[in-house]
């Protein structure tokens, strides 16, 4: 799989603050990249510098094995903030300005709007567009000149359930399509539903970084519940976990590797025990993000 973008050993600072700090990563063609973090922690700069809006203190990138040009920066598309339309005039109308500012041919109107699902609204004036309509546009606006790449800044920001959802899909569309898709947010649950690989930053500095798939692998959570007094003990004397925890009557079991829940179903069935609620817990990139960030802060690195 060819490199598409290479940062080696980014920095951006303003005065003392370490916006970015000595990053390095790659995302590979095809990959739709999540660059997670909570607020300040250099994603907005990141995209900044490899778009070069803003310029790196040292450091470099290189876009598709050759350094940042006019010629590479054709071939990304990008929505950083709200792209400015005009309210009085339609979507194809709008679509057309942006047309001959990139010099692109007017014939890929239809085909964006019918991507990204507007074109029954088409002829309507922007001003009356829905807030995950202006961002649908937008994305239209930033694949007109078809491009190879397309890097999006917290997508889903202010829209409601139903819009966060028409934006997810037609990002898994567009990534389905064979682009490449960098994507900043915050939210977790996003990046875990639609990316392939996520980064995580924190001032600035690469915490993390690693496949979605992989996200929940390791150990295998199982919580119980019975009505048996001696659930405790009984589950003590397993020798199948590494931790237990209680919490009211609802037992939250660390397996040890090798053991899941049909093991620890069929111990207690043969101690006489039924349980009356046992379920195995996949973890969230949520709840990794917080353990990576926690680490960290143990770490002393925060
Ligand atoms: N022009 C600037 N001048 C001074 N400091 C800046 C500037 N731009 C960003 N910073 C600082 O750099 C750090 C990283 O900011 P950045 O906006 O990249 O983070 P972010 O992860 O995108 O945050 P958010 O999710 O809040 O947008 C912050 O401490 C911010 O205050």
């Amino acid at each position: 799989m060819d490199t598409v973008l290479s940062i080696k050993n980014l920095s951006k600072h303003y005065g003392r603050i370490k916006a970015i700090d000595n990053l390095s990563l790659e995302v590979k063609r095809g990959n739709v990249y999540g660059i997670l973090g909570p607020n300040g922690s250099g994603k907005t700069t990141t995209l900044g510098t490899i778009l070069s809006v803003i310029n790196q203190t040292s450091g470099e990138f290189e876009w598709f094995g050759e350094p940042s040009s006019q010629n590479t920066r054709k071939r990304i598309g990008a929505i950083l903030e709200h792209p400015i339309f005009y309210p009085y005039l339609t979507g194809v109308q709008n679509l057309k300005i942006v047309c001959d500012i990139k010099e692109v041919s007017y014939d890929r109107v239809e085909e964006v709007l019918k991507l990204v699902d507007l074109d029954e609204r088409k002829e309507s004036k922007f001003k009356t567009y829905s807030l995950g309509m202006k961002q649908r546009l937008s994305i239209a606006s930033a694949m007109l000149c078809d491009p190879e790449v397309l890097i999006l800044d917290e997508p889903t920001n202010g829209l409601d359930p139903q819009g966060i959802a028409e934006i997810r899909d037609l990002i898994m569309d567009i990534a389905n399509s064979g682009k490449t898709i960098i994507i900043a947010s915050h939210l977790l649950d996003e990046v875990q539903k639609v990316c392939t690989h996520f980064c995580v930053l924190q001032r600035g500095v690469l915490i993390h970084d690693g496949l979605v798939e992989d996200v929940g692998k390791g150990d295998i959570i199982v919580e119980v519940r019975a009505d048996a007094e001696n659930l405790q003990e009984v589950l003590e004397k397993s020798e199948m976990t590494s931790h237990i925890k209680r919490e009211l009557d609802k037992y939250t079991l660390t397996m040890k590797n090798g053991f899941a829940s049909r093991e620890i179903n069929e111990y207690l069935f043969g101690q006489g025990i039924v349980a009356k609620h046992l379920i195995v817990k996949v973890k969230t990139l949520e709840k990794q993000f917080l353990e990576i960030l926690a680490e960290q802060k143990g770490g002393g690195n925060a």
